[in-house]
Parts: structure tokens; C-alpha cells; sequence
């Protein structure tokens, strides 16, 4: 069983962008297929409920009452399992079991599992313990893979059991331990179907999910990192293929990989070497407040300083209101420059920050120039607006230049012309489209940032934190993207390393420190 977090080192070696694979329910169910069909009946459940069980103990190692809420289909019988193995382990403990569908409705392997927890004496409820605060642990195996959208308004009496007993696991004090994934979270794109969303952010039940078979991409983006917490992995011996220590050629392909750590430090660089080593990063945005009255110069300047800590050999500045572009710079080692004086095909360029409405007129000029190019902000709102700033964008691929979109969600729903909720519904797909579309490199930002490029790969970054939320962290970005690109890597990796230091940092940020976006860019160079 392995822990799964960006805090971790993995059991072997594992390049920053190769990551751990994740599979789709799809690709999980041909896999759970083929390990049943190596082992003798009812073993895969034998493990799992073994495997659930142990890490119960190792969260909550002195407890005497664990209930478990058990659903209807394999994931509830995962959860009987846990408990007959839970009550050999501690045969005075608490033990109990509450279930939604009746034992002829069960799939073959939960019916046995469920006769094996009532000969180890576990202990039967109608509902949920009424003395549910004294709980020390809750076992939530009520849905996992087999989760399906249906109508509510024609929902059977187990389906409102299901979902009652649900309300009562969220409302235990102790731990949770989600079996698979959290109940009513589907797996492949990490949204909750609508009857099973919290009403409210649940971030203060402590959450561990125990995934089994395989780690899929549910449960690391979107609304997935809430509902379940730390993520333990345990393959149930059957080894998958692409995971680091293990052959196994299983014929099904991950969808997307995680990736949970850095690559090698920035500061391992060649003796033999100069500020011309580290390429030019050349930032253009920044309205004035001449133009509108809405000062956006801070979304520039962030972003050219996180570029200089970033390791950039050169930063250079030309910010779209002149007037604000005279005199020292705060951080003299940033060159400002008119936009006109600047030659934007000889560095890699970040475009977009605070670009408000004037940088559209800039755009064709960058758009066909820029052989290595960040678009973000108020860039990406300008294509979006534009049939041919699309077309140029989509062109520059052809002509070997690099390209690399930072949306958040609502950028992207509007480069998509969608709504962001239809983005947030698959962060992968939409993603991956945007990729397809704009033929480049695409990080939707937000809880999981995800990475895909035109060739279907797809990744997702496993740090970071609620803390980036506030303004200026997007432009951090962008400019430590550059930096990472103008040095020496591609552009995905650019964006797969950029998007895990950020949240690294984030990550580690010391609590009695106050977080802004540019102390967060000051503290690039320091990992
Ligand atoms: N099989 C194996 O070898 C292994 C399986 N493993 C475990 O099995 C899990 C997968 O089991 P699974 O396929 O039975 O699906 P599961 O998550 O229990 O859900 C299906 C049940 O939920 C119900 N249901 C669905 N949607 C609903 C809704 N909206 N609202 C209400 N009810 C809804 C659905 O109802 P039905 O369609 O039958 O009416 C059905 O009864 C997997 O996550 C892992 O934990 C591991 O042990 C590894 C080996
Ligand atoms: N809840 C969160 N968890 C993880 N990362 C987050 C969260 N909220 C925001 N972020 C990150 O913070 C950054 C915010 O970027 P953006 O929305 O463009 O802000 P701004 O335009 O103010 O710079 C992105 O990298 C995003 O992924």
C-alpha cells in the first residue's frame, strides 16, 4: 500500500511528467477483469477488504467503534469484508455494519462477504450508529466505480437510503475512509453527480481514500481532492502496468499520469556558462489606468519577477501604458521596454497578464513572432473574442512555434464557447480539447491543474493548495512557465514542472508567513 502525495518520495525512480498512471473506469474495470481471471474467486475482495482493514487500523490505531456504511454492489462488499477482517483484528471493538439493499439484491462476491462479517459477529444497524460522535472511525463503502447518473424524482427506497446514510457519514466527527473513491464522485472526471454533492465545503472531516486496483483521475482534480483527502493506493497485488517496480503488461492504457514531484534542482548549473544560458524571457501586458481607469501594470510586473526568480538569464518588461513604463524599475534586473522595441522573436514570451483591452492591438504582431509563447489572461480572452486571432493561434504550430495557454476555468469555457460549469464537468476532456483545438500545450488552472498536449496526453499536478487562491498567483505562473521553457525544457514539461513548484511552494508556504503572489514569486529560486 503506498501513500500517494507530492510530499512523498515514490518507491522508485519516476521522472518529473511521467508520473503515476491513472485509468478510467473503463480501463479499470478491463484490468480489475483480467487480475480476477488470475486469481481464484473472490480473492480481489479477500485483498481489498484485508487492505481497507489495515489501513484503518493505521489511521485510527486505537479504535474501539468503526462503523461501516456498506452500498449496494461490490464497493459494499468491500466494505463487509473490512469488517469481518476488522473484527478478527479486534474482536473487542465495536465493529458495525449498515446496508442498503437486502442480501438477495447482492452481487455474488458481497453476499459472501457479508455472511463472512455476520459469522465474525459484527454487529447489524438499521441506520446509522446513534451515537455517531463517538465514533472513532467511518467506513464510507457505499458507491465506488459502479456509480451512474439517474433521474432523482423517480429514485427507489434504496437509492434514498443510500443517499441518507451518505448525509450520515458526512456528519461523523471522526476520520472517514473512503473505500475506492468517495461516494457519488465519479471517477473519471472527479465532479459529483448532482444528488450526491455536499451542500457545503466539507474541509473539515479529516478524509483518506484507499484506491484499489488503480489510481484513477477523479480523485486528484476538481471536486475530487475534497471528497477524498489523502489518497493510499493498493494494487492488490495484481502489479499495473506503468507503475514504477512493476512489469505487469496490462493491455489497457492510463488516461493521464500524476505527477508528484520536481525534476532536478534549478540550481545545478554548468560552470561554463552565462546569462545568455538561461534565455530571455520577455513579458508583455500590463493596461495602465489611462486606457479604462483599471490598473493592471501588477499582473506584468508579477510575472516578470517570477520569471527573474525562476532562473530566467534575462528578463525584459514592456508593459502596454508607456507613461507607467518611465523611470527605475522596482526590481532593476527587469529591462523595461517599449513594446515596439522589444523583438519579440528572440526570447520566449509571456503575454497576456493584466493586458485588459489593450492588448489585443499587440496579439497578430506576437502571435506570428514569438517562437516560444505563454499565453495568458487577458490574452486568451482576446482569442477567444476573435475568429482570427484564433486561426493565428491554431497556425503557429505548423511553423515549429511553440505554444502554451494557462486558462482558468472560465477562460477556457470561454475559449471553448462554454459555460464553465461544462468545463469543470470534465477538466480532462475540456482540456485535452483546447489542446486539440489551438494544436499546443494547455494547464487548466484550478484544484488540480491539468496539463494535455495535441498528441492526448494528459497529466495532472498533484500539488498545491487553497492558498493560491488570491489574485496575481495565475501570473506567477505564467512567468515561471517562461523561465523553466526559455532554459532548457519543452514547453509541456514547462508546464508540468511550472505547475508543481508553484503549488510546492504553496504547499510548504510557513504558516506564520503572510502568502501573496509576489512573495510566492519571490520564493521561486528557492527550491
Ligand atoms: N469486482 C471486483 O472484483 C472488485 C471490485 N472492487 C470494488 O467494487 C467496486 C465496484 O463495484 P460495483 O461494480 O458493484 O459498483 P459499486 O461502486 O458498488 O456501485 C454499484 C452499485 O451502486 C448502485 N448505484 C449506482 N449508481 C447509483 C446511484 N446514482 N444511486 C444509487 N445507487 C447507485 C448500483 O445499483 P443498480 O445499478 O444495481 O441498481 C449498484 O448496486 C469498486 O469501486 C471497488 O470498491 C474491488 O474490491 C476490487 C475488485
Ligand atoms: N483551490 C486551489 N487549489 C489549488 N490551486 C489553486 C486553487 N485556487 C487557485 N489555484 C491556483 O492559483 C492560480 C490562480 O491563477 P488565476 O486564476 O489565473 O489567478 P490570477 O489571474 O489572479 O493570477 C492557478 O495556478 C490555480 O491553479
Amino acid at each position: 500500500m503506498l501513500r500517494i502525495s507530492p510530499t512523498d518520495t515514490p518507491p522508485a525512480p519516476m521522472a518529473a511528467g511521467q508520473g503515476w498512471p491513472l485509468f478510467s473506469t473503463a480501463a479499470t474495470r478491463q484490468i480489475e477483469r483480467d487480475c480476477a481471471r488470475r486469481l481464484p474467486p473472490h480473492q480481489l475482495m479477500e485483498r481489498a477488504g484485508l487492505a481497507i482493514a489495515k489501513l484503518a487500523l493505521a489511521i485510527a490505531p486505537h479504535a474501539q467503534r468503526i462503523w461501516i456504511a456498506c452500498g449496494p454492489g461490490n464497493n459494499g462488499g468491500d466494505g463487509f469484508e473490512a469488517a469481518a477482517q476488522l473484527k478478527a483484528m479486534l474482536p473487542h471493538a465495536q465493529i458495525t455494519v449498515s446496508e442498503v439493499r437486502t442480501p438477495a439484491e447482492l452481487p455474488s462476491d458481497a453476499q459472501i462477504s457479508r455472511d463472512k462479517a455476520r459469522q465474525a459477529g459484527v454487529q447489524w444497524l438499521h441506520d446509522a450508529p446513534v451515537d455517531l460522535g463517538s465514533q472513532d472511525l467511518c467506513i464510507d463503502a457505499l458507491l465506488g466505480i459502479g456509480l451512474s447518473p439517474r433521474p432523482l424524482d423517480k429514485a427507489s427506497a434504496a437509492e434514498l437510503r443510500l443517499l441518507q446514510l451518505l448525509a450520515q457519514v458526512r456528519q461523523c466527527a471522526c476520520s472517514v475512509l473512503c473505500v475506492d473513491l468517495a461516494s457519488g464522485l465519479d471517477a473519471d472526471t472527479g465532479q459529483y453527480l448532482r444528488e450526491f454533492a455536499p451542500g457545503h465545503i466539507a474541509a473539515r472531516q479529516a478524509r483518506h481514500t484507499l484506491a484499489l486496483l488503480t489510481l484513477q483521475p477523479g480523485l486528484f482534480t476538481g471536486q475530487g481532492r475534497d471528497a477524498c483527502g489523502q489518497i493510499w493506493w493498493d494494487d492488490l497485488g495484481c502489479g499495473i502496468a506503468g507503475t514504477p517496480g512493476t512489469t505487469n503488461p496490462a493491455a489497457a492504457r492510463p488516461t493521464a499520469h500524476l505527477n508528484t514531484r520536481s525534476s532536478a534542482s534549478s540550481s545545478a548549473r554548468p560552470h561554463d556558462s552565462h546569462k545568455g544560458s538561461f534565455g530571455d524571457v520577455a513579458v508583455l501586458g500590463g493596461e495602465g489606468l489611462g486606457l479604462r481607469g483599471l490598473s493592471m501594470t501588477g499582473a506584468a510586473w508579477l510575472a516578470a519577477l517570477a520569471a527573474l526568480h525562476a532562473g530566467a538569464g534575462r528578463v525584459m518588461l514592456a508593459l502596454l501604458d508607456e507613461a507607467l513604463a518611465q523611470g527605475i524599475a522596482p526590481w532593476p534586473e527587469i529591462m523595461l521596454r517599449r513594446p515596439a522595441a522589444q523583438d519579440w522573436g528572440q526570447a520566449t514570451v509571456v503575454c497576456g497578464c493584466g493586458g485588459g483591452e489593450a492588448v489585443q492591438a499587440w496579439l497578430p504582431h506576437i502571435l506570428s513572432q514569438a517562437p516560444q509563447l505563454v499565453l495568458d489572461a487577458d490574452a486568451l480572452n482576446a482569442v477567444a473574442a476573435s475568429p482570427t486571432l484564433a486561426q493565428q493561434l491554431s497556425q503557429r504550430a505548423a511553423r515549429q512555434h511553440g505554444t502554451v495557454l494557462t486558462p482558468h476555468p472560465l477562460e477556457a469555457a470561454r475559449l471553448l464557447e462554454t459555460s464553465t460549469t461544462q468545463v469543470q464537468a470534465d477538466r480532462l476532456q475540456s482540456c485535452l480539447q483546447l489542446a486539440r483545438k489551438f494544436q499546443c500545450t494547455v494547464l487548466l488552472k484550478g484544484s488540480g491543474t491539468v496539463v494535455a498536449n495535441p498528441r492526448q496526453q494528459v497529466w495532472i499536478n498533484a500539488s498545491g493548495n487553497a492558498r493560491l487562491a488570491t489574485g496575481g498567483t495565475g501570473d506567477v505562473l505564467a512567468g515561471l512557465i517562461a523561465a523553466l521553457w526559455a532554459q532548457d525544457r519543452s514547453a509541456d514539461m514547462a508546464a508540468i514542472e511550472g505547475a508543481f513548484r508553484h503549488g510546492q511552494l504553496a504547499d510548504r508556504w510557513p504558516a506564520d508567513r503572510p502568502f501573496s503572489a509576489s512573495a510566492l514569486a519571490m520564493r521561486l529560486g528557492e527550491q
